[in-house]
């Protein structure tokens, strides 16, 4: 769908410069998420992998893998040549499709509506859980309960939420020290 150059707003790699690449297509359907325009693959053009790589070279050397759900794709051709090209690999997925590809970093933030598959659990490296309503906690510590134990865990106050629930988000982390607050500091810093 898209690519481009940034620095990582969220999770562990926060203030990391970071080239993104978000791959079309998702049937995952959150009804807050925020590129919804991802969501129709049809509507993007095919872009080969080569062509990615080429556009990554000279940006950094840590690459993050979003969407769109990019699971949703066979991903080790594209993290085949990103390895061969000594790329870093993050990912950002919801888990809810088969794992493929070679990573470096799993960021696994997982959906109600379209559960991740069990096999992620004892790779991610990373639970981002989203928080939009009070339920969600339970939510989170449901996942943090199947997640490894490695994995750093975060929560992630949903942005139109966000003066509701980061009151609650950071009561609930003083109460709860396994979690870090993740906070969206791209949309602060105004930049993709
Ligand atoms: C757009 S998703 C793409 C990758 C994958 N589909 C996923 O959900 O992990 C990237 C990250 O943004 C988070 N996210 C999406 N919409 C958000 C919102 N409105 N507020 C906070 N985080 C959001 C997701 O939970 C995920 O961690
Ligand atoms: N700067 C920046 N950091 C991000 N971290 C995860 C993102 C995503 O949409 O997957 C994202 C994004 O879209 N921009
Ligand atoms: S899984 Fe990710 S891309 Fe898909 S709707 Fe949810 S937040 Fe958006
Ligand atoms: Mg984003």
């Amino acid at each position: 769908m898209e690519s481009f150059y940034t620095i990582q707003g969220e999770g562990r790699y926060t203030g990391h410069a970071a080239y993104f690449i978000r791959l079309a297509g998702c049937d995952v359907g959150c009804h807050w998420c925020d590129v919804k325009e991802s969501w129709d693959e049809n509507l993007h053009p095919v872009v080969p992998i080569e062509k990615m790589i080429e556009d990554a070279n000279g940006n950094g050397n840590l690459v993050v893998i979003t969407g769109g759900e990019p699971l949703m794709w066979n991903l080790n051709p594209l993290t085949a040549l990103l390895k061969q090209n000594n790329m870093q690999t993050n990912i950002e997925t919801s888990g809810a499709h088969p794992l493929s590809g070679h990573w470096d970093w799993i960021c696994l933030s997982p959906k109600k509506n379209k559960l991740p598959l069990p096999e992620i659990y004892a790779v991610a490296n990373e639970l981002k859980c989203i928080i939009y309503n009070k339920h969600d906690f339970e939510f989170a510590e449901e996942q943090a309960r199947k997640v490894n134990k490695n994995a750093v865990l975060y929560l992630q106050v949903e942005w139109d939420k966000r003066e509701k629930m980061n009151p609650l988000l950071i009561e609930y982390v003083k109460k709860n020290p396994k979690w870090k607050i993740s906070v969206q500091t791209h949309k602060y810093l105004d930049i993709p």
